[in-house]
């Protein structure tokens, strides 16, 4: 029978999550943020990098531009970030490798959730594939999760080779609000993960190469539940409050 050395390969597949969990949660909580090098191998990350580069060349991938408008309305919305984003199911047509990608975060972040007793993790967004696609764009600083809308965990998975400072779009992180930030490059193959509230403003340096990352959130249970809750009790309210509006009396406030 395949034992290598008493162990099976499932053993040896289960010691190395288990290890890689241990070394990321030990230092999520140190640290609030935590990277992994080399993280599927060259082979594999190179594989996702032609998959997402398929998406992008067949125009898959719409505006991400989130603009924060300055409130009266105005036309004069500044933009905030000027990702090009798509997100993925995994089920898509060549999207094997990308797929395999969230299979394999999913089973990393299950060890993880065993030694997170803060959280219960076991929902996720889709895969976001988001692309800077050069010229200075950027992302400003912002936090992802600032109103407990559920996220917890941050993943961001950097598919950029031979990418050097010189291209910029570093992802400056400020744990904990820190003046200084730290600086990470979106190398290939490297996984980042930090908590996805307010521990962690960040920003995207404006970068002067094409720049790849494919990011998934995990949510915490009972705050995504909360969140949920309180987003259809708005919608309710929502609902009245144009009843009302319209002169009709149904359902009206008592
Ligand atoms: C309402 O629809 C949407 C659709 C897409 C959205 C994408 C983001 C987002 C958040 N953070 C980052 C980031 O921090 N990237 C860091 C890096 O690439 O190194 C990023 O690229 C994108 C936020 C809100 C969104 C809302
Ligand atoms: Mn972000």
């Amino acid at each position: 029978e395949n034992r290598l050395n008493g162990y099976t390969p499932m053993d040896l597949l289960q010691n190395r999550f288990f290890e890689r969990a241990e070394f990321v949660v030990d230092t999520l909580r140190k640290q609030g943020y935590c990277y992994l090098d080399d993280f599927h191998g060259e082979d594999i990350a190179l594989k996702i990098l032609s998959e997402v580069k398929n998406l992008h060349h067949r125009e898959k991938f719409t505006d991400g531009e989130l603009v924060s408008s300055n409130g009266n309305g105005s036309m004069l919305n500044k933009k905030i970030r000027d990702d090009k984003i798509a997100w993925i199911d995994g089920k898509e047509e060549n999207c094997q490798a990308i797929s395999h990608h969230m299979t394999t975060v999913n089973t990393l972040i299950r060890f993880c959730n065993g030694l997170i007793e803060e959280y219960d993790i076991e929902h996720r967004t889709k895969a976001m594939v988001a692309c800077y696609p050069g010229q200075g764009t950027c992302y400003k600083r912002h936090v992802d999760n600032p109103n407990k809308d559920g996220r917890c965990i941050t993943t961001l998975y950097y598919l950029n080779p031979g990418w050097t400072e010189e291209k910029g779009g570093m992802l400056n992180l400020y744990p904990g609000g820190s003046e200084e930030p730290v600086k990470i490059l979106p190398r290939l193959d490297r996984l980042l993960l930090f908590w996805s509230d307010r521990r962690n403003p960040h920003e995207v340096a404006p970068s002067h190469d094409v720049r790849y990352a494919i990011t998934l959130w995990y949510f915490d249970k009972n705050e995504r539940a909360r969140f949920r809750k309180k987003q259809e009790e708005e919608e309710r309210k929502k609902a009245i409050f144009s009843g009302q509006e319209n002169g009709s009396n149904e359902g009206g406030g008592n």
